[in-house]
């Protein structure tokens, strides 16, 4: 089933002024992209500035793209965020080091019309989550959708986000759609002013809902 209330993940985050007013609406999850190639790439310099905020409940995740597990690591003890979204091709071992370093892990599927679902059987004892993402040119942030319905079909206990061009009112449609293990909606590139910078009144829409 469903649970009754969404989680919902505020993601490529790095404006201070901008977190600051975001963390008013109290999200669930906050992300932040350290993976250079990206244009909502946070640098260390910012995550640094960001540590001086009071997050409150909504936790951050740090969200990577094939990166090794040793810099993952070294950023989780400075304290650069509290779980990982892994958006890459990286192998169960490999999260299996963070894993031991009691790192909890959302592990991403980018899905596009060749998607197999058995590539999710190897993922299913060690990560905690997963997130479904469209399949486009870039690794994340294409801010198109997939077709949802191919989710009826996965045999997967794990609960998991949905994302890839999720807009505001897309979170009636999903919770309509019954989609079972469906704990949370991931928002990014269409709720956003410029890369990087997400617009209040999308944000207090959504999480006023
Ligand atoms: O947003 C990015 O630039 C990005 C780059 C590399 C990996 C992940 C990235 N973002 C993630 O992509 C999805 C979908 O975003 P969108 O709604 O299609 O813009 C989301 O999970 C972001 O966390």
């Amino acid at each position: 089933m469903q649970p009754a209330k969404l989680k919902i993940k505020i993601c490529g985050m790095r404006d201070f002024e901008n977190v600051q007013n975001v963390l008013k609406h109290k999200p669930d999850y906050m992300g932040f992209i350290f993976y250079d190639k990206s244009k909502r790439y946070v640098n260390e310099e910012q995550v640094e500035n960001l540590l001086k905020l009071n997050f409150g409940t909504t936790k951050r995740v740090g969200v990577f793209v094939n990166q090794s597990p040793e810099i993952i690591i070294d950023f989780f003890q400075r304290g650069y965020f509290d779980l990982v979204q892994l958006h890459g091709e990286e192998s169960p071992e490999d999260i299996l080091k963070l894993k031991y370093e009691g790192i909890e892990i959302i592990k991403v599927f980018s899905v596009g019309e060749d998607f197999n679902p058995s590539i999710l059987a190897a993922y299913e004892p060690i990560a905690d989550y997963f997130l479904f993402d469209t399949k486009g040119a870039e690794k994340g942030g294409n801010g198109y959708k997939f077709d949802w319905n191919i989710l009826h079909q996965i045999d997967s206990q794990k609960p998991f986000f949905l994302s890839g061009g999720l807009q505001t009112s897309d979170l009636k449609v999903v919770q309509n759609m019954e989609l079972k293990n469906l704990m949370g909606l991931d928002y990014n590139s269409k709720i956003e002013l410029l890369p990087g910078l997400k617009d209040l009144d999308e944000v207090e829409k959504i999480l006023n809902n």
